[in-house]
């Protein structure tokens, strides 16, 4: 496991371009597998999670051309279903949450998907019930045995229904899609997620031959067809890493400019930064935030003390809060972060508080964070990235601490972000890679 040594301190300055989204990536790379024609994606991002399923694409028989740094072109006409039978398919497709999304396209076109237990991070239960409750409705025979670690689901033919999701699953959503457009009649999917990732994925499906509507909203309408076609996709910047950046930004005092953020699909998230009294100015698409020595919480309106809180879209993404928090220990006042998702991902501001963050841990949901106004530096320190979203606010924390911090397990931040080491130091950072 590699380690990242930091020191902390310095100011950047500079511009950066944003990555191609990771999760948006993760699904419209399992839909190459739903037609045998070529389908060419632009923007793909460089990151481990994502090379780790373009790999286990090519070993399940898709023809995978990198035509430029971040364009690939998929053709899935001779799949080895044989290879979902193989101890390297159970390796591989349990190293990474994303594939879990080519159970769809593989039962839609094919009658049949095996897929292990997926990885991702550990950061709380993340079932999978909904997938599995969904492919049923579409009339898909599911076996599971408790222990075995491998899901199995067959259906001669999938049928469209209605069906209202027990919760707005990301990948859930995506993945009954992907069934979905080749099934026979209409599918509904009612509390489906929305995200700008299903926006998109739903987008290139259309764009493919599918007959989806009501993208955008939590109603979704799936008119089977027979096959798709091929087609061209370009994948939106990460939104995360974005949000990444703008903290990074505050935290560290540096005037950043993030090119080409497409801002109309950024949600809440320019508004919630805004709120811990970060600057933001939008010229064209990018995002300036300038120096600020300081910025300050707004209360509510009536005075209260802030909290910011996940849900589901249009509501904030909980991978931005890991990263709101870090930048809520230099702040002017006081927040309460609510993470409602996921059960253990706050656990990781025991390591801000060793760095002399004063952070209240309520319970495994809730952390009230006390600004320390810039008036006190952190102090740099020994960690190791628990999860991604902790590891690069980990990383942001050293970066704003003084003296030399070293993470461990950073294998964690190469999951999603792009060379992230290079491109921050290429606008003043201090972060030396260590492959051990
Ligand atoms: C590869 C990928 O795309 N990963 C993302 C995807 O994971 P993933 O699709 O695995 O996450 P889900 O949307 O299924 O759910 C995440 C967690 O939130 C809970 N939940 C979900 C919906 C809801 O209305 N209420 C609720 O409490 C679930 O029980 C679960 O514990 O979506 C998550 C939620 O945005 C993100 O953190 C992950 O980065
Ligand atoms: C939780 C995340 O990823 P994954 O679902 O791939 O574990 C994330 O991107 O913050």
């Amino acid at each position: 496991m590699s380690t990242f040594e930091i020191t902390g301190g310095t100011t950047l300055k500079g511009e950066l371009h944003p990555q191609g989204a990771k999760n948006e990536a993760l699904q419209v790379l399992c839909a190459t597998l739903l037609t045998s024609e070529k389908v060419r994606i632009h923007n793909i991002p460089n990151i481990l999670d994502v090379n780790r399923l373009i790999e286990l694409l090519a070993s399940l028989g898709v023809s995978v051309t990198q035509e430029a740094k971040n364009t690939y072109c998929f053709e899935a006409k001779n799949i080895n279903l044989e290879y979902l039978n193989s101890d390297e398919f159970a390796k591989k497709g349990s190293s990474l949450r994303g594939s879990i999304m080519i159970i769809g396209p593989l039962l839609a076109r094919f009658g049949k998907a095996y897929i292990p237990k997926p990885g991702g991070d550990k950061i709380g239960r993340r079932r999978l019930d909904t997938h599995f409750i969904g492919f049923q409705k579409l009339g898909a025979d599911f076996k599971y045995k408790q222990g075995d670690k491998f899901y199995r689901l067959e259906a001669p033919k999938l049928k469209g229904t209605y069906m209202l999701l027990d919760e707005a699953s990301v990948t859930g959503t995506a993945n009954i899609i992907m069934a979905a457009v080749l099934a026979e009649g209409t599918t509904t999917i009612y509390n489906a997620a929305c995200e700008p990732y299903i926006q998109q994925l739903c987008k290139m499906l259309n764009s493919m031959g599918a007959k989806i509507t009501g993208i955008g909203s939590n109603l979704l309408y799936v008119e089977g067809v027979k096959s798709l076609s091929g087609c061209e996709h370009r994948i939106l910047p990460d939104m995360i890493e974005i949000g990444s950046f703008i903290g990074l930004a505050a935290m560290t005092k540096s005037e950043i400019t993030i090119k080409n953020v497409a801002y109309k699909e950024l949600g809440v998230i320019p508004d919630t930064f805004k709120k811990l009294g970060i600057k933001l100015e939008i010229i064209g698409d990018d995002i300036h935030i300038p120096k600020q020595e300081n910025y300050t919480i707004e209360n509510f309106m009536d005075g209260s003390i802030l909290t910011i809180a996940d849900a589901p879209w249009p509501g904030l993404t909980p991978d931005l809060l890991s990263i709101i928090l870090v930048v809520a220990t230099q702040a002017k006042g006081s927040v309460l972060i609510h993470q409602k998702m996921f059960e253990s991902r706050l656990f990781f501001t025991d390591k801000l508080i060793d760095m002399g963050a004063q952070i209240i841990l309520c319970d495994p949901h809730r952390a009230t964070v006390i600004g320390l106004n810039q008036e006190n530096r952190l102090r740099a320190t020994k960690m190791v990235s628990p999860d991604i979203r902790a590891g690069v606010s980990l990383l942001i924390a050293a970066l704003s601490a003084d003296g030399i911090s070293t993470i461990q397990n950073i294998d964690q931040i190469d999951r999603g972000y792009e060379n992230i080491d290079l491109r921050l130091n290429a606008i003043g950072a201090k972060i030396r890679r260590i492959d051990n």
